[in-house]
């Protein structure tokens, strides 16, 4: 039928690439383009020669009346774009499979890499030589060993090269980074293809191929072409990633990365040899992540719209947030904590010095860092050493980092027995309280954005965005406290400000007594409100976000304002889990996407 390959791709081709187009649009950025035009200028480098080849030794013939007519080097236009479309559509996909996937974690794979991953490594190599031989060999002999040989004796090779340069990186990966985004695809355009080759939009001249079919109609080298096609393509994507990785993981190698590093920084980090890569960052910021996957879903999932080195130094943040309160929160002295809260005190003035002028903590021209380490590993446990190694302290401001520590002080009251066993008693102390454990954590964002990609923001922009950020950070622990006022009071904790209570006619032991209560309710609809409102002040200055952060902060917030419509929709006393009111991974995903396609 005319122009039958054309529309091979109005149908097949191009519709998948707009919806993959459609549902990454949210997280590509500027690197991401990059990687897919080099690898669609590569692709069409590397495949213009071989098919041009194909079509003059008549292995491939496209019927004239299925082809609109222009052609280039023997090539139809149609073949030309396929090239590009199938490079554009598994690049996608790549993408899309490692967005979550912080691969500064597997740098660990270039240093001390196991055994197995070495041998994978080899036998990935001794393998992908043997296909190439293999490959010439059929090509030597002809005949209907044609069509296979040239398959193998072109596509392998390069495969060699990539895996050669980031075969342990590549085997490292978790395998729905690459399996995943070289299957699906491959799968696609098999089922293309075979419709294809039965409508005789293409075929392959008898006598060149070896009469075996896949599946219907598909052809072995069909196959086997699309599948080598692919591999390419996510072995690129990957070796890319690999050098990305090298570049935002050291700041010691890199200290200032831009949005999209240059190709120079590229080529730098290519040949940054493994022994100046700092191993123990590499095994503190994998216990960064680990730590963020374990202990919060909105915020582990709103990490992974960020990018570069602001991602690490997110996690890296989060991480030693977590860390500390949970040293401070599982203390169950007074004097344990005390202890704490002087070791986290100390460790700050390792970096920070009071300045009486500025009457405010400001970062110490020379750290003592050898004494600092020894500071850390007498006085810490081993799994919180590496959050206070790791912390970006050189980009984060003191006060806010002291006001925290004070903020999980305030919050360790609960553990002791005390007079005054419920610290929260009007609306002042929970505001205050809030403003330490969660308005710093909001001005701590802000600075570590305004670090990486705020050098364009004036001083009263910056002034905004901290303002509005404490506000922020406020709204979200009163959703917190909201959400997990029966989980507290199981462990004798009651946040609701004793003055609220006392309106309702309750105490906090009534509180820890029985939380399904109507006037619960109702005290929970006051600090949504208040929470809401808050969100609502706070939020439209996150428009002047830079753009690259924006919508990953968004997502943040979002996602954790959506616990609180989750709770609002939901009757207390129906919640299937009281302990803590859960958003469906799906309507996380949505408000996700939403955030970022809204920022
Ligand atoms: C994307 C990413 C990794 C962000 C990291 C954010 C971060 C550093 C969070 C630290 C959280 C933390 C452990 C703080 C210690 C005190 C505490 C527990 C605070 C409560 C957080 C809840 O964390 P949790 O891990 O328990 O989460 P789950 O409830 O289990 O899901 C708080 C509710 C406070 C969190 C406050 C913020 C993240 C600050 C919010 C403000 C901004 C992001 C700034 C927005 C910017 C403008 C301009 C408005």
């Amino acid at each position: 039928m005319a122009f039958d390959y054309a529309i091979v791709h109005l149908k097949f081709t191009i519709p998948l690439a707009a919806l993959l187009t459609l549902i990454s649009y949210p997280i590509l950025t500027r690197i991401h383009l990059f990687q897919i035009a080099a690898l669609v200028i590569l692709a069409f480098s590397a495949t213009l020669p071989w098919d041009s080849y194909l079509i003059k030794t008549g292995v491939w013939t496209y019927p004239p009346e299925v082809i609109i007519g222009p052609k280039w080097l023997g090539i139809p236009y149609e073949e030309l774009f396929f090239f590009v479309i199938q490079t554009y559509i598994t690049s996608l996909m790549y993408i899309l499979f490692n967005k979550p996937v912080l691969h500064a974690k597997y740098l660990r794979s270039q240093c001390d890499p196991e055994k197995w991953i070495v041998a994978t490594k080899l036998a990935g190599q001794v393998f992908l030589a043997a296909v190439t031989l293999y490959g010439a060999y059929c090509v030597n002999v002809g005949g209907e060993y044609t069509y296979i040989g040239l398959i193998l004796v072109w596509a392998p090779p390069f495969a060699l090269i990539t895996w050669t340069m980031a075969g342990r990186f590549i085997i490292s990966l978790p395998l729905a980074c690459t399996a995943l985004p070289i299957l699906l695809p491959t799968i696609y355009l098999w089922l293309v293809d075979e419709l294809a080759l039965g409508r005789g939009t293409w075929s392959i001249e008898s006598g060149t191929k070896l009469d075996l079919c896949l599946f219907g109609v598909l052809e072995i080298e069909e196959a086997t072409f699309f599948l080598v096609t692919n591999t390419l393509i996510v072995f690129g994507l990957a070796t890319f990633d690999q050098y990305l990785a090298v570049i935002y993981a050291f700041p010691h190698l890199f200290p200032e990365v831009p949005q999209s590093p240059t190709p120079l920084m590229l080529l730098q980090g290519r040949f940054t040899g493994t022994n100046e890569y700092d191993m123990k960052r590499i095994e503190g910021i994998q216990e960064a992540v680990k730590r963020l996957k374990a202990k919060s879903r909105s915020f582990y999932l709103a990490s992974s719209a960020f990018t570069g080195r602001l991602r690490i130094d997110l996690v890296l943040l989060y991480s030693f947030c977590r860390m500390a309160d949970d040293l401070i929160d599982n203390a169950t002295t007074e004097q344990e904590i005390k202890s704490w809260v002087a070791k986290l005190i100390q460790y700050l003035d390792f970096h920070y010095v009071h300045d009486k002028e500025a009457q405010k903590p400001v970062h110490r021209q020379n750290v003592d860092h050898a004494r600092l380490k020894k500071f850390i590993e007498q006085e810490f446990p081993a799994p919180a050493r590496s959050a206070l190694k790791l912390l970006p302290t050189h980009i984060l401001p003191g006060e806010p980092l002291y006001l925290l520590i004070d903020g999980f002080r305030m919050d360790s009251q609960f553990n002791v027995e005390r007079d005054d066993k419920f610290p929260i008693k009007d609306e002042d102390d929970l505001v205050a309280y809030a403003r330490r454990v969660a308005g710093t954590v909001g001005e701590l964002c802000v600075a570590l954005i305004v670090h990486h990609c705020g050098a364009h923001l004036t001083s009263k922009q910056i002034d905004d965005l901290l303002d509005s950020s404490r506000e922020m950070g406020i709204a979200l622990q009163y959703v917190n406290i909201a959400r997990d006022i029966t989980t507290d009071a199981k462990i004798s904790r009651v946040y609701l400000p004793n003055s609220w209570l006392k309106e309702e006619s309750l105490t906090p032991e009534m509180v820890i007594e029985d939380t399904f209560r109507p006037e619960i309710i109702r005290l929970r609809e006051k600090l949504l409100s208040k929470a809401f409102a808050m969100y609502r002040h706070s939020r439209p200055i996150m428009q002047s976000i830079p753009q690259q952060a924006r919508g990953p902060m968004i997502v943040a917030v979002e996602n954790y304002m959506e616990i609180g419509r989750v709770l609002r929709e939901r009757d207390f006393l129906e919640v299937k889990d009281p302990r803590r009111a859960t958003v469906p991974a799906r309507r996380r995903l949505w408000v996700a996407a939403k955030a970022l396609m809204s920022s």
